[in-house]
């Protein structure tokens, strides 16, 4: 067999031999085994080792020089394996492995080199043309759903690809991987799940939590996103099924920040669900089971942080996301100082909070602290606004914390929150204000006269005509964020917002609202979201090796977020850049950040990088194909562990 096939090779190899000669190597390695190959070659008096084409990312785990105890040249190895020749097999790993495949937009010439010629259609597209070509293809279906099944099809197919479709499509795609379609294939992730990605951990894999960790075969995660599905959007507990959030979130960490596809890692903590519908669901795919909680609850979620550690090493960024109000707080307030952790629906939508209105101080033209402020939930996302607000307006007004909170309101699912209620959680206390219990809302915007109001409790039409009129009545310029998530837990839409208002909101929401005309004008609604702080906050903690992310990092984040904000996208009543910029937000966001860890001392990549922006941006991930050729090469065939045995 291998006599065959060997001459072949030879024959193949020394045509290229030609080619490649002329070829410039950007890695030395590559020029060093290429001049060890052409040192044996036919022609050069001695007759060549066995050698093979190993694509240069294959390097590492396919070099066998062992089998079965006895030295095998690779050739050999490979030619065992498969019984194909070696480009063959190494063609087909790379159409079969997503991260490599190039589809259609593999040249002639790769297909030829890895022995895949013939088995593509002939003709060869750039990836321009594919991207073209996947619109085309997403055009044609008409629900949400099945354009995120595509997708997520594309992901396991065509990572670079993919990822190329989302950078240059932001404002239409990613509506489809995230907000507020990933809330729909949540509710159907039973129905819609395909191949494996990411990890799930349930609780009868308490004890052997690492053991999961070491099952994943990625050596180098370095951003964790995870969940344990109680609280998936505004949509409640979700379960196993939760397991799209997290995947949704890392999708955009590496569109938006170019965190490498292989160092994120989306992870499904499962201790049950108390969600009946998916209890009773034949296709569940969870454990059917009521949610578990207490001290075992909590034992697991320390094994977890700690196997990270052991596994990915202290760098590994933990992100929490959509967990329940209590635990999200609690393990926050854990786990903080000493892991490198940090809660997305608090800490996240805080930063992205406090930058919508810094820009919507820009339109008003005074403080935050000149303003009062009414938060409608007292949940996750807007106790994380509330506090960060007490921080920027104590640097910003220089007044003290209490004057600051004095100016800060919050009702909850049982009215405002005030003294006199004892019963309050400890996250509430420090909000709660002299005043007597009152419920209604609209009373209670008439009392207070707040001039920004917030919502982020997930209770769809709660900012009603009402409210929202005598919000205009209490100034002229009234600021209203509606940021529950999906699209149809909002608290108002837009256009209920500038109808009910005249035209004179400053209106923002957390998920994706189209254009909305009013009185001649065409209003662009900014997205309040996340999304623009959380892969920033990873790009940065990464580059740095930020080892603990303190509150500052989101309120300097925040700054740097309101700075990007153009007069161009306030005169459109868009207090956030484009969604379209989202990439070039993040990558300056995370500069900003990398500066500001090295200036406090606290980056561990030595050494410092002098020039920031640069050392970031060569961190991230490109969507552009690398080329295949392989490089010939001869491995060094180094010490044996026959050389070993005759050495003792
Ligand atoms: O995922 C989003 O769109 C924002 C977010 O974190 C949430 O609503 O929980
Ligand atoms: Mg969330």
């Amino acid at each position: 067999m291998l006599k065959n096939i060997l001459p072949k090779i030879l024959k193949k190899s020394a045509i290229l031999l030609q080619k490649i000669s002329s070829k410039k190597f950007s890695d030395p390695m590559d020029r060093f085994y290429f001049d060890q190959f052409l040192s044996a070659t036919p022609g050069k008096d001695k007759q060549p080792p066995l050698t093979l084409t190993i694509p240069s990312e294959n390097r590492g785990d396919k070099q066998f020089k062992l089998v079965d105890g006895e030295e095998k040249s690779h050739l050999e190895v490979w030619a065992k394996k498969g019984d194909k020749t070696p480009g063959t097999i190494c063609g087909l790993d790379r159409i079969n492995n997503p991260g490599l495949n190039k589809s259609l937009a593999f040249t002639i010439e790769e297909r030829q080199l890895l022995g895949i010629h013939g088995l593509l259609p002939p003709v060869v597209k750039t990836q321009e043309q594919q991207i073209e070509h996947c619109k085309l293809r997403l055009g044609r279906l008409k629900d949400p759903l099945d354009k995120y099944i595509y997708l997520m099809d594309l992901l396991d197919f065509n990572e670079k690809l993919l990822y190329a479709v989302v950078r240059r499509n932001i404002s239409e795609v990613m509506p489809l991987l995230y907000t507020p379609t990933v809330g729909t294939a949540c509710l159907k992730w039973g129905l819609i799940y395909r191949r494996p990605r990411g990890i799930y951990i349930t609780f009868y894999d308490k004890g052997h939590v690492y053991e999961i960790l070491k099952n994943f075969p990625e050596s180098d995660v370095r951003v964790i996103v995870v969940t344990d599905g109680e609280r998936i959007l505004g949509l409640g507990d979700q379960g196993a099924c939760g397991m799209g959030i997290p995947i949704g979130k890392l999708a955009l960490y590496t569109a938006l920040a170019g965190i490498k596809p292989n160092q994120c890692l989306p992870i499904t903590i499962d201790v049950g669900t108390n969600n009946e519908e998916h209890l009773k669901d034949p296709i569940y795919p969870g454990i059917r089971e009521k949610r578990r909680t207490g001290k075992k609850y909590d034992e697991l979620i320390d094994e977890f942080m700690h196997a990270v550690v052991q596994r990915w090493g202290q760098n590994c960024l933990i992100q929490f996301e959509d967990f329940g109000n209590k635990n999200a707080f609690r393990l926050l307030e854990k786990y903080r100082d000493t892991f490198c952790t940090f809660n997305d629906d608090i800490q996240g939508t805080a930063s992205v909070g406090v930058a919508g209105l810094l820009a919507a101080l820009r339109i008003t033209k005074n403080k935050l602290s000149d303003n009062i402020i009414l938060f409608y939930g007292a949940g996750e996302a807007n106790i994380g606004i509330a506090n960060l607000c007490v921080m920027a307006m104590i640097s910003d007004g220089k007044i003290s914390e209490d004057t600051a909170r004095k100016k800060i309101w919050m009702v909850d699912s049982k009215g405002l929150i005030v003294k006199s209620r004892h019963e309050l959680e400890p996250q509430k206390k420090p909000f709660a204000q002299e005043h007597e219990k009152e419920t209604d809302l609209i009373q209670i915007v008439k009392d207070l006269k707040p001039s920004i109001l917030i919502g982020a409790a997930a209770c769809p039409g709660v900012f009603t005509s009402g409210v929202l009129k005598q919000m205009a009545d209490n100034c002229a310029r009234p600021i209203v964020f509606a940021l529950s998530n999906p699209t149809s837990k909002a608290e108002c839409t837009p256009k209920e917002a500038y109808e009910e208002t005249k035209g004179s909101v400053i209106y923002a929401s957390g998920s994706p609202f189209p254009p909305v005309e009013y009185n001649g004008k065409t209003y662009v609604t900014g997205q309040g979201n996340n999304a623009y702080i959380f892969p920033a906050m990873g790009l940065a903690a990464m580059c740095a090796g930020i080892q603990s992310i303190s509150e500052d990092y989101f309120l300097i984040a925040a700054e740097a977020l309101a700075s990007q904000v153009k007069e161009s996208d306030l005169a459109q009543g868009s207090i956030y850049p484009p969604i379209d910029r989202l990439l070039e937000c993040s990558t300056k966001i995370a500069i900003r950040l990398v500066e500001y860890a090295y200036r406090k001392k606290v980056a561990s990549v030595m050494p410092e990088p002098n020039d920031k922006e640069a050392f970031v941006k060569a961190q991230m991930y490109d969507t552009d194909y690398e080329p295949a050729i392989p490089i010939f090469y001869q491995m060094p065939l180094g010490e044996t562990d026959k050389d070993k045995k005759k050495s003792k």
